[in-house]
């Protein structure tokens, strides 16, 4: 099966918008037998739960058909009964032409299941008061001010402690069972999220809600604890990936507000657990630069080579078009390792941006994702000095260090004054190790060029022609990322939900924050600005709709996102957080106008 793909990573043809000045279109020779064996990881084994309600959302497919069906229900079902009695309940269900008619499904899901998200109760936290004392004391607008609070409220409606029968009979549940009560993203994301829980971390502590923000990490460390790594979702079938790592960042910045050193003294053992599964054979991918030093740096990588389980019928809909079972497989392994990326799906990842079956993220070392390694490198090596425990700190600390180096040498890019993704292509498969050549970095604009911002790597200094703020400043004002709502996650519309028009929160916070925090007054006012475009849209399309939403369309202001796999949710935790957390950080005067077109 050697053959030689030519592809393209920014594909015109489905490209609907033109940035003011284009990115050169990057060709990559994709050779595909070259790529690094991406279905040879190992592989998580699924529950007998799991694969049945697979076989259930399989079946409500056939009945009900594709028009507002979400795969994603029928694998949060909790079950009534034991599973065998479930089982053959099903196995004796009628059907005509291998299709169980819908009146016969609708009462076999009433006997045996409860609703989906029943297993979580919706409960207000401990800690939450209407107003807290300090809140957001630099917003000063009536009406933003008021619109906050009602922000802050939403801590209430997205928060939950499990049913007891999670505990009691935890074989009747995809939901996993957790220390502490939590808090949810919303609509179909009905329990703990990875990385979503940073930004619903940042937001609670705005909302002085210390303690929740607290058991919201504890229940994260408890996964550690039993899994080895932080899980994508608290389910069952996201046992074979974890999401972008920011445990550390959680507990930095619960530490900053809270000074809590016996959360610090409990988290060490536990993120140098997790910082062995991200440098894990795995995940660690070591490049040789010219010079023949070697930096090791890190890739996402999922243990799983089968559909999805809560998206698998559209999975298997994906894998329709390849021939065959190899393809297949491999497929499955890039959706799911896509997944942990968090930015699933995007043009990132794909070798041809309007085809999805061309996914390659085991293939690319991702900015992004280095640079939350480093800070948890970082951060690790702050916690340690705290305990006392001088030699790890060190160690972690020339760790940090080196991959900084690693950062900069592999994906610095001084003619764009941007940090780009790597594509991991070897000459040969005998070799331990991939030959770093500049035409590998993807030239293409994402929002994650400019992620290193947040853990300030253009000081570095080491290099002649080396990230420096100023420049990379003028490179975001130039990338056409920049857009009337806020920073669009790509400049290509492929109809992936991680591409063009959509912006996110997580990309703007952090992005933000970076620019505010660089030193550089011209940063800071930029990093204002978006802030406030950001807060703008979020507050309109609330008072269009009365929610607030996972992501935005950032063309105009007040419009919300689309496109992806499934449709737009609303609730929303890391929407909410960044909000809270940009208005603490920026305040709004009493005369400055909220509305879009002010
Ligand atoms: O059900 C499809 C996919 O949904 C999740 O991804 C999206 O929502 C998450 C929760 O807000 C968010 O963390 C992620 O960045 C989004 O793309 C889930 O994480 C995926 O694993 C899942 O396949």
């Amino acid at each position: 099966m050697p053959q030689c793909v030519v592809s393209s990573i920014h594909n015109p043809k489905t490209s609907s918008y033109k940035p003011p000045s284009a990115p050169p279109v990057l060709l990559l020779l994709v050779i595909a037998a070259m790529l690094p064996a991406a279905a040879s990881a190992a592989v998580v084994a699924t529950t007998p739960l799991v694969a049945f309600l697979q076989r259930l959302q399989s079946a409500a497919l056939a009945t009900l058909g594709s028009d507002g069906f979400d795969p994603k229900l029928y694998v949060d079902l909790p079950l009534k009964r034991n599973l065998s009695e479930v089982e053959a309940a099903f196995a004796a269900l009628p059907n005509v032409t291998g299709v169980v008619p819908a009146p016969e499904l609708e009462r076999f899901v009433d006997e045996y299941f409860g609703a989906a998200g029943s297993d979580l109760v919706q409960a207000a936290p401990a800690d939450f008061v209407a107003e807290p004392e300090g809140f957001l004391p630099k917003v000063k607008h009536p009406k933003v001010r008021a619109w906050a609070l009602e922000v802050h409220a939403l801590w209430k409606n997205l928060s939950r402690r499990e049913a007891d029968d999670v505990k009691e009979r935890p074989e009747l549940h995809t939901l996993l069972s957790l220390p502490g009560s939590v808090i949810v993203p919303g609509s179909r994301f009905r329990e703990v999220y990875y990385w979503d829980s940073y930004w619903s971390i940042r937001g609670l502590l705005a909302s002085k809600m210390y303690e929740t923000a607290k058991e919201i990490a504890r229940n994260l460390l408890s996964l550690i604890e039993k899994y080895g790594f932080v899980l994508n979702g608290a389910r069952a079938y996201y046992t074979n990936r974890s999401q972008p790592p920011l445990l550390s960042s959680m507990i930095l910045e619960i530490y900053k507000k809270t000074h809590d050193l016996k959360l610090v003294k409990q988290s060490l053992p536990l993120l140098l657990k997790e910082h062995k599964f991200w440098n894990s054979e795995i995940h660690k991918v070591t490049i040789q630069v010219a010079r023949g030093k070697k930096h090791s740096l890190s890739r996402y990588n999922a243990m799983w080579n089968n559909p999805r389980p809560e998206s698998a019928t559209t999975d298997e809909e994906s894998a329709s078009k390849l021939s065959t079972a190899a393809q297949k497989k491999n497929l499955y392994h890039q959706l799911a390792s896509t997944a942990e990326s968090g930015w699933d799906f995007s043009s990132r990842w794909m070798s041809n941006s309007s085809d999805l079956t061309t996914l390659e993220t085991t293939s690319i070392i991702p900015v992004d994702l280095n640079a939350f390694i480093y800070k948890m490198e970082s951060d690790i090596a702050f916690f340690a000095k705290l305990t006392g425990d001088s030699v790890t700190s060190e160690s972690f600390l020339a760790a940090s260090k080196a991959r900084r180096v690693a950062i900069t040498s592999i994906f610095w890019n001084s003619q764009k004054d941007q940090w780009l993704d790597y594509w991991l292509i070897k000459k040969s498969n005998s070799e331990e190790f991939y030959q770093w050549e500049a035409h590998h970095q993807n030239h293409n604009i994402f929002a994650s060029n400019f992620v290193p911002l947040w853990i300030g790597a253009y000081s570095s200094d080491a290099y002649k022609d080396g990230p420096k703020v100023e420049k990379v400043l003028k490179s975001l004002q130039n990338s056409g990322l920049l857009q009337p709502a806020g920073i669009a996650t790509s400049l290509t519309n492929t109809g992936q939900q991680w591409d063009f028009p959509n912006g996110w929160a997580p990309l703007q916070h952090m992005i933000v924050e970076g620019l505010a925090n660089s030193g550089s007054e011209e940063a800071r006012s930029l990093a204002e600005d978006i802030a406030v475009r950001w807060i703008r849209t979020n507050y309109a399309a609330y008072k269009k709709t009365g929610a607030m939403h996972e992501k935005y369309d950032v063309e105009a202001c007040g419009k919300i996102g689309g496109g992806g796999e499934y449709k737009p949710q609303t609730g929303f935790g890391w929407s909410n957080g960044v909000v809270l957390a940009f208005l603490e950080e920026f305040g709004w005067p009493h005369d400055k106008e909220i509305d879009c077109d002010s």
